[in-house]
């Protein structure tokens, strides 16, 4: 648990609630960013392999790992030799469990656990906690605002797969926080943060108008157009609502837009991508740019890498003179709150008591067309394609491993 505390059977307290924290978890040092790297690619909710080809899933993500690792441990070093995202995600846990006692009810205690996908606190050991803990019950909260397959939904499946298997007892009394995108307290927050840049930067004059510019994480176009991942949808409801909320902090004339940012392969991914919008940007003449990450919660490398060393450079090559970025939520007291009032909510407004299947249904937004719902002909052509690519996927590896050529290379990797 976040906390030291009593042993189960020495405290009076008859009713303790987990509150699962789920996150993707990071390298802490160098050495870890390969393994780390391999437990992300051999998750099928990252590389999507169709179902023909799911037997060379773990040697693709081996291989995949082998040739990324080098670059990603030359990132994480630029930012001092590991992700934060643990200490953060430990340090949140720890203040939301604080929160959440401070004035619940005396029957009730709150243990707050961090469940990570792909590394240290995995789910099993956060789960294997609530267990010593004796915990009766569990509110599973994403701390990815934006429902994605790749994020949220991995993190339940794995999750919830592991709790079915080893606690039934928490399973048959959990609720799940499916996204919380439009939260007004999280939309509040982000409003805050970028009208203060707002007012900084506006001390800069120039004769064209500041643009404020979200970055989100980007997934596979796929996802979205075959898989019915409500991701862009959801990112595009925060954005609207920030820059409204934003609109009646700071009134002027900034502009506010939309990029995806950290693609990876050879696929197509949501656009426009962040790189080409902040050249986009500047080759309107605009000076003066606002930056908000707004898929993430704390920093790690995709904010203290990617946008402000990659993506900062970019932009001043490009002619942007001054260059403001917004601060991830990490600790904000604010931002603490939010997640309090989303436990609280998902258990006294919501069904305390789920079934697992429930929990599914719960966990996608109902207005969209179920998860990986094919029809006829689409199955027959996903056939077939799975066939092909399966083939040319097994002998590109074959020729990798015996002859040690790139012939991955085909798959952009
Ligand atoms: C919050 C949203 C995220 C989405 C959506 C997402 C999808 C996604 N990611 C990859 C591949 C990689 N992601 C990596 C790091 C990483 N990803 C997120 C968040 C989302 N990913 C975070 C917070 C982090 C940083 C963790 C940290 O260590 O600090 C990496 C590793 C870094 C690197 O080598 O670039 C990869 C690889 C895919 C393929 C994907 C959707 C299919
Ligand atoms: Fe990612």
């Amino acid at each position: 648990s976040a906390s030291a505390s009593a042993s189960a059977s020495a405290s009076p307290k008859t009713n303790r609630i987990a509150v699962f924290l789920l996150n993707l978890g990071g390298p802490e040092t160098l050495k870890d960013v390969e393994p780390f790297l391999y437990n992300l690619f051999a998750d099928p909710d990252i590389i999507r392999l169709p179902a023909a080809m799911s037997g060379i899933q773990t040697a693709l993500a081996w291989l995949i790992a082998k040739r990324r690792a080098p670059r990603s441990r030359q990132a994480y070093d630029s930012i001092g030799g590991g992700s934060p995202i643990t200490r953060f995600t430990t340090a949140q846990a720890e203040l939301l469990e604080t929160a959440l006692n401070e004035d619940c009810d005396s029957s009730l205690e709150f243990k707050c656990y961090v469940a990570m996908r792909y590394w240290h606190p995995f789910t099993d050991e956060a789960l294997a906690k609530a267990a010593e803990d004796d915990c009766r019950s569990a509110v599973v909260l994403p701390l990815y605002p934006h429902f994605s397959i790749s994020t949220t939904g991995s993190s339940l499946r794995a999750l919830l797969a592991e709790m079915q298997a080893s606690q039934p007892r928490l399973m048959a009394r959990h609720t799940v926080v499916p996204s919380w995108h439009q939260a007004p307290g999280y939309v509040d927050i982000l409003a805050r943060l970028v009208a203060d840049e707002l007012r900084d930067l506006a001390k800069v004059p120039s004769e064209k108008p500041i643009c404020v510019l979200f970055s989100a994480h980007g997934v596979p176009v796929s996802y979205i157009e075959r898989a019915g991942d409500p991701y862009k949808r959801h990112i595009e409801a925060t954005v609207r609502l920030v820059a409204e909320a934003t609109r009646a902090r700071v009134r002027d004339d900034t502009t506010y837009e939309l990029s995806f940012q950290s693609r990876v392969g050879p696929v197509e991914w949501l656009r426009p991508y962040t790189d080409d919008a902040l050249v986009d940007i500047a080759n309107r003449g605009i000076k003066r740019i606002v930056v908000v990450p707004i898929s993430f919660v704390s920093e790690h490398i995709e904010t203290l890498e990617e946008i402000d060393i990659e993506y900062r450079e970019v932009a001043e090559t490009a002619g942007i003179q001054h260059w403001r970025r917004v601060p991830a939520l990490n600790l904000d007291a604010d931002f603490i709150r939010e997640l309090k009032f989303q436990v609280n909510d998902a258990l006294y407004a919501k069904p305390v008591v789920s079934t697992s299947e429930a929990c599914v249904v719960n966990s996608f937004d109902l207005d969209d067309r179920p998860l990986g719902v094919l029809t006829g002909v689409e199955k027959d052509v996903e056939r077939l394609n799975s066939k092909t690519a399966a083939v040319a996927i097994a002998l590109a590896l074959l020729i990798e491993l015996l002859a040690n050529t790139r012939a991955i290379h085909l798959f952009g990797v």
